[in-house]
């Protein structure tokens, strides 16, 4: 008979390199799934293993093969750490993404390092991974991955949108889940207030002591990416190319600049969320803390903007690895062909045993 309770870890190391974030939760499945976070916590990362994890695209493949070896065993031990800290047994699964070394989906490449077999013997636990290599494979993008859990796990949200780096966004048009990237946003907001001597712009407390630029509010509104339809996906590259030299061609104070940005933000996540009336969006993501780029957003649109507890804030990319890996278990899809362009609808992941 088919187990309809699991109890499992999951594991994300996304852009920002800021830690390991580490969930540990409980899915039940009846009718429909329901999910719990029972503890969490980010591991930052050393500033040695940010260095080499910004180095990793220049790395050759003998190097990079080590430093996998060397990334598996330190992800290894943090995970360990949170399950001694917080006493957990029984646990079908680890469910780890790693960290993401080279992603070119063209060229039909994807390597997140963290995901060698001898994490399951460190652990002494099952362990389910490597979660995007068997998308690329079948000519699919392999990201995004989060949104079938957006669709089983949040299908009281018409709209679930992310503010990490990038904002990105998904939902259901006539039965199929698309996802796609909106907009850059922490990527640039913490730019900027990186020049003023902050990490971030707490609350977006100094954009909104700043006043919007409108030709460069006008000249941001007006790149090409907008106008591209789905499926889509933005990047560093495009945003040293696109957006800095054009911020930085108008020397504006640093506050003027934050102010902008958000306005174009709330802009572009505005015209995404008002193809549907009277809806509620899910927002997650550090950005989702930033008050002043929440309540531009909510001047913009009827639709009622919901900021879920501070776990599914933080952790909601964690939670979804951990269910991606009970679906790889019960041998169900977890890549849907309608966000990343695969041949079909897979179960990823691989499964090691310790
Ligand atoms: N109180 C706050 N006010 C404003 N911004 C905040 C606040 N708290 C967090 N942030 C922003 O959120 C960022 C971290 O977001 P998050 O952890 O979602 O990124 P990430 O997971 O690395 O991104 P990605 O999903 O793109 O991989 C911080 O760098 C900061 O810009
Ligand atoms: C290749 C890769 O690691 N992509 C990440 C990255 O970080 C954010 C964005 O780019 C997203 O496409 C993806 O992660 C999320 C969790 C996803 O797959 O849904």
């Amino acid at each position: 008979m088919i187990k309809n309770y699991y109890n499992v870890i999951g594991v994300m190391s996304g852009t920002s390199l800021d830690g390991i974030d580490i969930a540990h939760c409980s899915f039940t499945h009846d009718h429909q799934w329901n999910f719990e976070i029972l503890q969490a916590e980010t591991y930052d990362y050393p500033s040695a293993w940010v260095e080499k994890l910004k180095n990793l695209v220049t790395m050759s493949e003998a190097e990079l093969l080590h430093l996998d070896e060397e990334y598996t065993r330190f992800l290894g031990s943090a995970i360990q750490q949170f399950i001694s800290k917080h006493k957990l047994s029984k646990l079908d699964a680890v469910c780890s993404h790693g960290h993401t070394a080279l992603h070119q989906p063209q060229s039909g490449l994807t390597y997140q390092i963290g995901n060698l077999a001898q994490l399951a013997t460190i652990l002494n636990e099952t362990v389910v991974c490597d979660f995007r290599v068997a998308d690329v494979a079948l000519g699919g993008q392999g990201a995004p991955l989060v949104p079938i859990g957006d669709q089983l796990l949040f299908p009281q949200y018409d709209f679930c949108l992310n503010f990490g780096g990038f904002a990105n966004i998904s939902s259901e048009i006539n039965g199929r889940r698309i996802a796609y990237d909106v907009c850059p946003v922490n990527i640039v907001l913490n730019l900027y207030a990186n020049k003023l001597g902050l990490d971030y712009d707490d609350g977006g407390k100094i954009a909104a002591s700043g006043t919007i630029h409108q030709v460069l509010l006008n000249q941001l509104n007006a790149l090409s990416f907008y106008k591209t339809p789905y499926p889509k996906s933005l990047g560093l590259e495009w945003v040293k190319t696109e957006i800095f030299p054009l911020i930085d061609s108008f020397a504006l104070e640093g506050s003027d600049v934050l102010r902008t940005f958000i306005e174009h933000i709330a802009i572009q996540i505005s015209q995404e969320i008002n193809s549907k009336i009277d809806v509620s969006v899910l927002a997650t993501g550090g950005g989702a803390f930033n008050t002043f780029l929440m309540a531009c957003l909510s001047d913009k649109t009827q639709n009622v903007i919901i900021i879920p507890d501070k776990l599914i804030v933080n952790y909601k990319e964690a939670l979804i690895f951990a269910f991606l890996g009970v679906l790889r278990l019960r041998n169900e899809n977890n890549c849907l062909s309608s966000v990343t362009g695969a041949k079909m609808d897979h179960s990823s992941g691989q499964i090691y045993y310790p």
